[in-house]
């Protein structure tokens, strides 16, 4: 069975009811490929954080049962975005994956090098290093609840996509870590998507790709043009 596409739109810290309704109007009017999953069921919502405590005095921090309890699914977890501003750790994205997918939210599971590790040669040691942390969190079943975002640092908000080849290079590298270190079915069955840059206009090269299951899309995600990524491979 070929993996299901999959297509998240980020939208960050941006828009307010009216145009966010905007969006989903465009959304729900478009002819989608019916075969790609936004989220569950169809079109769901994601939540952007999630904490790794179930309840308590954690000011200003989501639970996995709040988001339950407003029937959200999802979770981003591990964008660079955290990692990098608010000083997220390995660890404790991997500890909030854990309580996530525990509590029955699945997770989008964010990793990705710098500019400056790439220039390194140490893209493949990093993303790896982001997963082990996950993978000493997770039981090989629950990472049929995680879709793997690779998104590279240095193209994120920048328009400087990853060639093809840079993406397919390091979805098939992970796709070796799953089958490695998790099982053979998470390494037929976990999606992994490609974020950073992704625009109507790079989306259909990159969705030709083997290991390329799907797209993380912030900027263009706020536009019309969203539907032509989620159309990326008809
Ligand atoms: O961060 C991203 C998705 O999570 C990508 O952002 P851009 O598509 O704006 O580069």
């Amino acid at each position: 069975m070929p993996r299901q596409f999959f297509v998240g739109g980020n939208f960050k810290m941006n828009g307010v009811a009216q145009s966010i309704t905007e969006i989903v109007k465009n959304l729900n009017a478009a002819k989608l490929d019916d075969s790609t999953e936004l989220a569950d069921p169809k079109i769901g919502v994601a939540a952007q954080n999630v904490y790794d405590k179930p309840n308590g005095a954690f000011t200003g921090e989501i639970s996995v049962e709040q988001l339950r309890d407003n029937k959200i699914n999802w979770a981003v977890i591990g964008h660079s975005e955290r990692r990098v501003i608010l000083k997220e750790t390995d660890e404790f994205i991997a500890r909030k994956t854990k309580a996530a997918i525990e509590g029955g939210v699945s997770v989008i599971f964010c990793i990705g090098e710098t500019l400056e590790e790439r220039e390194a040669n140490k893209t493949i040691e990093v993303v790896t290093r982001q997963l082990n942390a996950a993978a000493k969190e997770l039981s090989a079943e629950q990472w049929d609840k995680v879709v793997i975002a690779y998104e590279p640092v240095w193209a994120i908000g920048t328009g400087k996509v990853a060639t093809t080849e840079q993406a397919q290079e390091v979805h098939a590298a992970i796709r070796k870590w799953l089958a490695e270190s998790i099982s053979a079915h998470a390494q037929e069955s976990v999606r992994i998507i490609y974020g950073g840059s992704v625009s109507e206009k790079n989306c259909r090269e990159l969705a030709t790709q083997p290991d390329v299951d799907g797209f993380l899309v912030g900027g263009a995600s706020l536009k019309p043009a969203f539907v032509d990524i989620i159309n990326a491979r008809i």
